[in-house]
């Protein structure tokens, strides 16, 4: 996750009904794609074991599960999850007990964590139905400085939150921004949405890009579309 070229800048997510149409997707995306995302609908589907051989293919994968339990059960399951031997997971960064509670499961593997701060499909409206006064860009850095409270590696947020986050915590705190679509195309349920480029230029450190590419006429060509923005947004000036 520290290499960056845009290439590994862009997180695939593999939500997809089965296995063997996201290994399909897999091979029509060849090398344009080096980080995939496995999350709940692929991983009631065997999703594991495509983590498993998609690491032996030498890609980076990314296992979001979303954790969100009592402190006993999220440290053993992150136990768990470092000996399949992912680079990335996903825990609710509700709180500091859950968060610090990976932190403790992850011990010295080389497991990154991320917290989950406010999904992006989420409205202000929707946090008040939570009992949230917060608007969704507080409430999101504040739960990106209980996470670099906790010892998480970083957060994931919607790109229009990602310039206060890194501003107020610094470099060396991942970025993780999904909601990404190109100018004019479908939201889809993304609420809190971005550009890649204008998520890259906020200070993300990677994009997570499900639909417009899993369900484009050519995903390949839709993945270097989007490597491309990467790109274009790195160029200083
Ligand atoms: O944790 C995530 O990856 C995630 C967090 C969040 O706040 N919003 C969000 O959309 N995601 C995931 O990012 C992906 C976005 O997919 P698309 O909307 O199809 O690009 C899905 O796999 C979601 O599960």
């Amino acid at each position: 996750m520290t290499s960056r070229t845009a290439k590994d800048r862009l997180i695939v997510a593999l939500d997809m009904p089965t296995v063997e149409e996201a290994q399909r997707l897999v091979v029509r995306l060849g090398d344009t794609v080096s980080f995939y995302k496995v999350g709940l609908e692929l991983l009631f589907a065997g999703g594991l074991d495509l983590a498993r051989s998609l690491k032996s293919d030498g890609k980076k994968v990314f296992l979001d599960m979303k954790l969100l339990d009592i402190g006993t059960t999220v440290e053993r399951a992150v136990a768990n999850v470092t000996e399949i031997g992912v680079d990335v997971l996903t825990v609710h960064g509700h709180d500091l007990k859950t968060m610090r509670a990976a932190v403790a499961g992850r011990g010295s593997s080389k497991l990154k964590l991320l917290a989950v701060t406010v999904l992006t499909n989420l409205t202000g409206d929707d946090l008040k139905q939570q009992g949230s006064t917060l608007a969704p860009a507080d409430l999101v850095l504040h739960r990106a400085k209980l996470a670099r409270e906790s010892g998480v590696d970083g957060v994931i947020a919607s790109g229009q939150e990602a310039r206060r986050i890194r501003d107020t915590i610094g470099p060396g705190f991942l970025i993780v921004t999904p909601g990404i679509r190109l100018t004019g195309s479908s939201t889809d349920d993304q609420e809190r949405i971005t550009t890649p480029d204008n998520a890259i230029a906020s200070g993300a450190d990677c994009i997570v890009v499900g639909r417009p590419i899993t369900q484009a006429d050519d995903p390949k060509l839709a993945a270097e579309t989007f490597v491309n923005h990467i790109r274009e947004a790195e160029l200083p000036g």
